[in-house]
């Protein structure tokens, strides 16, 4: 007998391009949410962008609240959903860069709340997916959260933002080849599910993105565009396999690790991406396609090497040697690389 069924949630509206942020109205009320808005954001996304989110929906007879969290953590969840049931929040807007989304989507998911998204930077791959990132201890949470009902990506503010956080989005997509490799290992060694159309998807994400690398550049909004299509893509292909896995493998486990180990990590996409030129030679030698995944983010101008991320060489051999332990996700690193192992590839690949 057959028995298998699947859930996939997407967004119903992706509004994406140059001003939208003024159609956040627009794109909210073609989901016929009821109630209060809660607008919930860090600091620097709320001068940019939330302050003039809860302006639109004052100005259209809305009461909109508003709350500003500093950091991604079990606390902020907690922090802001006790804010939603003290206002009693209708639904929720997200506004900002990862660690907001997160926030927001696994707040509206304890709440029962619909969230919309509203990506201030182009810098990560959560802006459209139904998975929450969170640290805790020596462990790291990807927990289902509530997906997006709208996402609203106004080019004109990712574009004004630092042009690392851009370069760092590329290299979260980068990030995905080595991450569907992991799957797939996972797949073959531990008979992890896997969905051929979500591993192609965000496979093809990634050879599109790089494919524009010529285009990538900073002060062109369409850098912006490009990425955070690639961004939403990549999201999608989470949703389709209800799991991060088609954009998290090895080098997300070594960034976690870096998260909570390095005394000033970097951004989350940077660290991605570093521990991806590793991971693929992990997986395909010394004449594999390392150079390649190197070569890409080169070219967008995201770093790679210890340095370039600002971390120590201890550190980065450290995290690399501990990856596997942070979560229960089967990957190249196996039960774990020896220290002589991590040098070396670190080392041949120039990280170090
Ligand atoms: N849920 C998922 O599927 C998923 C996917 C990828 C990443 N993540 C998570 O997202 C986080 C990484 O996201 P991030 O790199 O955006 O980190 P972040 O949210 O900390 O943002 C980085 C910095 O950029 C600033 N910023 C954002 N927009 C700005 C703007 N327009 N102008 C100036 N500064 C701006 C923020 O204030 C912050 O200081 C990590 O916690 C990661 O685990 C989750
Ligand atoms: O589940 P994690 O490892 O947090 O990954 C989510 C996202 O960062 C993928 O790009
Ligand atoms: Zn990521």
């Amino acid at each position: 007998m057959f028995d298998k069924s699947t859930w996939i949630r997407l967004p119903r509206n992706v509004v994406v391009g140059h001003g939208v942020l003024e159609q956040t109205l627009d794109a909210v009320d073609e989901l016929h949410l009821a109630g209060r808005p809660l607008v919930v954001s860090s600091p620097t996304p709320h001068a940019v962008a939330g302050e003039r989110v809860v302006d639109q929906f004052e100005d259209a007879g809305y009461d909109p609240a508003e709350v500003v969290i500093d950091e991604a953590s079990f606390d902020a969840v907690q922090q802001v959903i006790a804010h939603a049931e003290d206002v009693d929040a209708g639904f929720m807007l997200g506004v900002g860069g990862g660690k907001a989304i997160d926030i927001t989507k696994m707040a509206a998911d304890d709440l029962g709340l619909g969230f919309v998204s509203v990506p201030t930077a182009a810098s990560h791959d959560g802006i459209v997916s139904g998975r929450g990132s969170v640290p805790e201890g020596d462990t790291r949470h990807s927990v289902a959260a509530e997906p997006p009902l709208a996402v609203v990506a106004d080019t004109e503010v990712l574009a004004e933002a630092p042009w690392r956080l851009t370069t760092a989005g590329c290299a979260d997509i980068i990030s995905n080849y080595t991450a569907v490799r992991d799957w797939e290992l996972a797949h073959r060694l531990k008979n992890v599910p896997y969905s051929e159309y979500a591993g192609a998807l965000s496979q093809m994400t990634a050879e599109m993105l790089v494919d524009s690398a010529s285009s990538i550049k900073k002060g062109l909004e369409e850098s912006s565009w490009i990425v955070v299509k690639a961004l939403v893509s990549s999201g999608v292909a989470m949703s389709i396999a209800d799991s991060s896995r088609p954009a998290s493998g090895a080098e997300h486990l070594f960034s976690h690790q870096l998260d909570r180990i390095a005394p000033d990590p970097a951004l989350h996409g940077h660290q991605v991406g570093v521990g991806a030129i590793m991971t693929e030679y992990l997986h395909s030698g010394p004449k594999g396609r390392w150079r390649d995944v190197r070569d890409a983010l080169g070219a967008i101008g995201a770093p790679t090497t210890a340095n370039e991320l600002g971390i120590d060489d201890e550190t980065v051999i450290e995290a690399l040697t501990t990856a596997h332990e942070i979560r229960d996700r089967y990957t190249v690193l196996g039960d774990g690389m020896s220290e002589e192992a991590a040098i070396e590839a670190a080392t041949v690949t120039g990280v170090v």
